[in-house]
């Protein structure tokens, strides 16, 4: 720190914010326009100075239950969906109308796993969102609610801010809740102690983190977050925790809140994306050749080294690789349907091309779509 300020705060010039549901809500659950238009003068202050600012706001539901006639947050899936469908127009025109109030034009950015985690959709999701930095433009992003199912859900937007920041390359992720910090127990609770700094898992190992919120309309608790900061530090992007209501201090870098420290250094984005961010659809389980020659040589995987293959699976979806012990070793995207691997196994790719044609020579999972998992890759990095 330099004269109190966190320097990781006031160097920052790309900052990736993150606001909760339980901060934009009145105490019946519904959205709340002054709190609202205090986040904006915040963050409009910030980007006045010359910050850029990428916002991952939360709120949707919460902001569409009401124009709905529900009388609290809906709890199955469908009717969120239908909520998030209502709210999420109304919620970005408040902050269309909060930030145009300060000359500033913002834009929204749905996004699902999906998007962030094939190749093609993952590198349009970066152009978009450069480009609209350039053009001065302030995005807001949120979880495309609407169409997302269970099993392909992010479910929160702290992880979703973790990654997004890594995708954009900010110098700083902000994430705001109602709560002024991790405790090493629950805030609620007397005799539980505020982590002010966290510089790595040591600093963690006596917290006791919950799932759920006080709010009642948030959905990871501090759970999520503390995995969105282990995400974020772990690849070089350090993290402010603040309640909503001291956003201008934290965001000046003030004292306030919990900072974690970065504690790794940046990584290739998409295997980032990959380890955090995707459920496996299946797994492969590989012989112990197989299992050296991706882990240590970080080659490609080839049919030859497959000896079972478990899921439903489509081309493109992640799977597990799994050792001969059934551990799993490695993330990657599949280039084969789950009912046409079984065939291929044990066989080389020479004989598969002679006999089926030159697509049966691909690999089964292309190095640069892979990822290691639970242990130390060459950078000595985790992912
Ligand atoms: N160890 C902890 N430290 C701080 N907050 C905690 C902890 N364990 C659980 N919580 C709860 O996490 C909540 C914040 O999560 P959540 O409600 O999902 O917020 P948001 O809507 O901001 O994402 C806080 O209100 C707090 O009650
Ligand atoms: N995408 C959902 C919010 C999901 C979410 O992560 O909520 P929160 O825990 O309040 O940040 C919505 O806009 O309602």
């Amino acid at each position: 720190m330099s004269g109190g300020l966190r320097t990781d705060v006031t160097g920052a010039h790309r900052v990736v914010v993150k606001v909760g549901s339980s901060s934009l809500t009145s105490a019946r659950g519904g959205i709340d326009q002054q709190r609202i238009d205090t986040l904006v003068d915040v963050l409009a202050e910030r980007r006045g100075n010359g910050i850029e600012v990428v916002l991952v706001s939360s709120g949707a539901i919460a902001t569409g239950f009401a124009p709905l006639g529900l009388r609290s947050r809906p709890r199955d899936l469908a009717t969120q969906q239908a909520a998030a469908s209502v709210g999420q127009g109304l919620l970005v025109a408040r902050y269309t109308e909060a930030f145009g109030r300060h000359g500033f034009r913002v834009a929204q950015v749905l996004l699902t796993l999906d998007d962030v985690t094939r190749r093609s959709h993952y590198r349009n999701a970066y152009r978009t969102l450069a480009r609209l930095l350039e053009f001065g433009v302030l995005p807001i992003i949120n979880e495309n609610d609407s169409v997302a199912t269970e099993e392909i859900r992010f479910g929160d937007n702290d992880r979703l801010a973790a990654l997004v920041a890594h995708l954009v390359n900010a110098d700083l992720l902000v994430l705001l809740s109602d709560v002024d910090g991790l405790y090493d127990g629950d805030p609620r609770r007397p005799g539980s102690a505020k982590v002010s700094e966290v510089r790595g898992e040591e600093d963690l190992s006596h917290v006791v983190v919950r799932k759920s919120g006080r709010s009642g309309v948030g959905t990871g608790g501090m759970v999520t977050k503390v995995e969105a900061a282990r995400i974020a530090t772990g690849a070089g992007i350090p993290v402010i925790l603040a309640d909503a209501s001291d956003a201008g201090r934290a965001l000046a870098g003030e004292p306030v809140g919990t900072h974690f420290h970065r504690t790794g250094r940046r990584r290739p984005a998409r295997q980032l994306w990959l380890a955090h961010a995707t459920t496996p659809r299946g797994r492969l389980r590989l012989d112990s050749g197989a299992v050296r020659a991706v882990c240590e040589r970080r080659a490609s995987l080839l049919p030859a080294g497959i000896v079972e293959v478990d899921g439903d699976f489509g081309v493109g979806d992640p799977v597990d690789l799994v050792d001969p012990e059934g551990r799993t070793v490695a993330r990657g995207l599949v280039n084969f349907d789950a009912h046409e691997l079984p065939g291929l196994l044990g066989r080389s790719t020479r004989d598969l091309a002679r006999e089926l044609g030159p697509a049966y020579e691909r690999e089964v999972v292309h190095r640069d779509d892979l990822v290691l998992v639970g242990q130390r890759d060459r950078n000595g990095t985790r992912a």
